[in-house]
């Protein structure tokens, strides 16, 4: 199946969710076969209930008994069908649902962790949940009223004429057609605007409230409470504005459907007299076309929710088809055996620019390296390129330009896998799952044992601070480890690190918010733990760097500087100049 561009079109976005929900089709073709027979039951016990009545009011009452069966026979069909279609609706929501939310997670998977600094939190999460379950609801729930819609009103029309009178079946099929094809239409370009501006709105409002929930205290500190409120107003309020406007346009639409069955039913009545048709075929086609007009609704509601999916199945779609920021390659190449170096030859890397612009380069031709088995620090100033130097070294992203690579292998050709088993990455801001300790460290290494756990949270210099924790390494860390100081959480995300057999440690700041003497200590028991690692760490403590085996200087995407500190800080230049800058004096 060829896979539409990311501004998809209606018929390529159903190609799409078609192949997705294959497994569904099935089930959901019965789902609608039984609702069919379960509404022309409906039709059929009114149609014979009116005439019943009818012939009762006359001198022509029908035979009681066989009253009794038809509508006893017709309410059990109706009945069972009702249950299966049900059964079965279900049965394709719960799969589907499933379907679209795997289809998601394995698109989205190979796009981290690029897709995170792309995507806002909030509008990643509506996309991940409320698109989803729209397309679910739109799908299992809306699909078989709508095409019950048109067929069940078609055979009731042709069983009139059949049965009755072709002139009134044709104007029963008139008005019916109608209100199928023409009201729809009715502001259907105004209808899809808004469902599409209405998603873009949610997802903002989403995106808001979850930046006010995980900036509360930057909210409440500043004193923004009221401000915050008032940005979510302001998008409530816009929100509420295009919500009136569609309930307008559903209203005018309702009332021309009602208006036109009207006319239909009173044209029906106004001909079958004339005509001279038998009263009680005439109350009988006239009821049946009455109750058809309520079931063309399922078609109005399909196109309204038909709008919203379709706005949900494109912003779900351009989600999950950018194309990963970092492919496997079709035959992966193994990494040497001991130690790694990682090298970065040349290379250049621009972050993409948002709405087409575009921005600076954060690397430029930057030639450098991380020599085995040894600790190298990558220092600048703020924005020089460090921590996007350590995301290439990780292949987080690939470079525009040159290659990384790590023991004599270029990154592009190792297995994404393996590349993540031999490199560990702590991060500036490491995240902590709200689950115990232990579950949080073996998120690194799910065999990894008690024992592994403890002698990696000693050397990360945590464990006294677990052991003495209410239930040790079985305490929860607490939702968004609010709980734990950022010392803390970024020793517990080193030990983390620890419990991997990684051979190359990238540590982004991981010492930021320990005292120096604490930094010291944990930096060398890291050595001493780990003597054949590769040790990449980006640092804003140049003082520290001192100790490390290699330095790195970069400035504003460049390295301008490299070599043992020792060296580097004898003569004068960017590295001296950043000591000078924290109070370390030189000899
Ligand atoms: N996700 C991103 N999107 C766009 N630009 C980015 C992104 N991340 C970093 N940049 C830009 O790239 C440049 C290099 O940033 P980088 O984070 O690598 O610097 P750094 O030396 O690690 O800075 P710091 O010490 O402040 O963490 C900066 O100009 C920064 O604004």
């Amino acid at each position: 199946m060829s896979e539409p561009t990311l501004d998809a079109g209606r018929a390529a976005l159903s190609r799409w969710l078609l192949g997705v929900t294959r497994p569904v089709l099935a089930p959901l073709a019965a789902s609608t076969v039984f609702r069919l027979v379960d509404l022309l039951a409906g039709l059929a016990l009114f149609g014979v209930g009116v005439a019943a009545v009818v012939r009762f009011a006359g001198d022509d009452a029908p035979s009681l008994w066989a009253l009794a069966s038809t509508m006893i026979g017709l309410s059990l069909l109706k009945a069972v069908s009702r249950y299966l279609e049900q059964f079965l609706g279900h049965l394709v929501a719960f799969r589907a649902l499933e379907l679209l939310r795997r289809e998601m997670f394995a698109r989205l998977w190979p796009q981290a962790p690029a897709v995170m600094s792309r995507s806002r939190s909030g509008d990643l999460l509506e996309r991940a949940t409320k698109d989803v379950d729209r397309l679910e609801v739109f799908f299992a729930h809306t699909f078989a009223p709508a095409v019950t819609a048109v067929l069940a009103p078609a055979v009731a029309v042709t069983v009139i004429g059949a049965t009755v009178s072709w002139p009134l079946a044709g104007i029963a099929a008139a008005g019916l057609a109608t209100t199928l094809v023409a009201v729809p239409m009715f502001e259907a370009r105004l209808a899809r605007r808004a469902a599409d501006y209405t998603g873009t709105l949610r997802g903002r409002l989403t995106h808001s409230v979850t930046d006010s929930v995980q900036g509360l205290v930057e909210v409440t500190g500043y004193g923004l409470q009221q401000q915050r409120l008032a940005d979510a107003g302001t998008i409530e309020a816009e929100l509420e504005q295009v919500g009136a406007r569609a309930a307008r346009t559903a209203v005018v639409r309702r009332a021309a459907a009602m208006a036109i069955g009207f006319a239909t039913l009173l044209a029906m009545v106004v001909v079958g007299v004339g005509a001279q048709v038998d009263t009680t075929l005439l109350a009988a086609a006239v009821a049946v076309a009455l109750r058809s007009f309520d079931i063309t609704k399922g078609v109005e509601d399909f196109l309204v929710d038909l709008d919203a999916s379709f706005a949900s199945a494109r912003r779900l779609f351009a989600l999950t088809h950018t194309p990963p920021a970092v492919a496997d390659p079709a035959e992966p190449q193994s990494l040497p055996g001991g130690p790694l170096d990682i090298a970065w030859h040349e290379v250049g890397y621009t972050y993409p620019a948002e709405g087409g612009g575009s921005r600076e380069a954060a690397l430029k031709g930057v030639t450098a390296v991380a020599p085995a088995g040894l600790h190298t620090c990558l220092v600048g100033t703020s924005g020089a390129g460090k921590s996007t130097l350590a995301q290439l070294a990780l292949r987080y992203v690939d470079p525009d330009d040159g290659a990384v690579t790590v023991g004599g292998a270029d990154l592009r050709g190792v297995g994404l896998a393996e590349l993540r088993t031999a490199i560990t990455h702590v991060s500036q801001r490491p995240f902590l799952f709200n689950d115990t300790v232990a579950a949080n460290l073996r998120l690194a290494r799910p065999d990894a044992t008690d024992d592994e756990l403890r002698e990696a949270c000693r050397q990360a210099r945590i464990h006294d601070h677990v052991e003495g924790l209410s239930h040790g390494y079985d305490t929860a860390v607490g939702e968004l480890a609010g709980r734990w100081s950022g010392g803390q959480r970024a020793r517990l995300a080193l030990a983390r690190a620890l419990v991997t057999r990684a051979r190359v440690f990238v540590l982004d700041e991981y010492t930021s918010n320990l005292d120096g003497e604490l930094a010291g200590e944990v930096a060398r028991s890291l050595r001493a733990a780990r003597p054949e690692a590769t040790v990449v760490e980006i640092t804003h403590r140049v003082a520290s760097s001192l100790e490390a085996d290699h330095v790195v200087v970069l400035e504003d995407g460049r390295v301008v500087q490299a070599g043992p500190p020792s060296e580097l800080a004898a003569v004068p230049g960017a590295y001296a100049a950043l000591l000078e800058r924290q109070g370390v004096l030189l000899a």
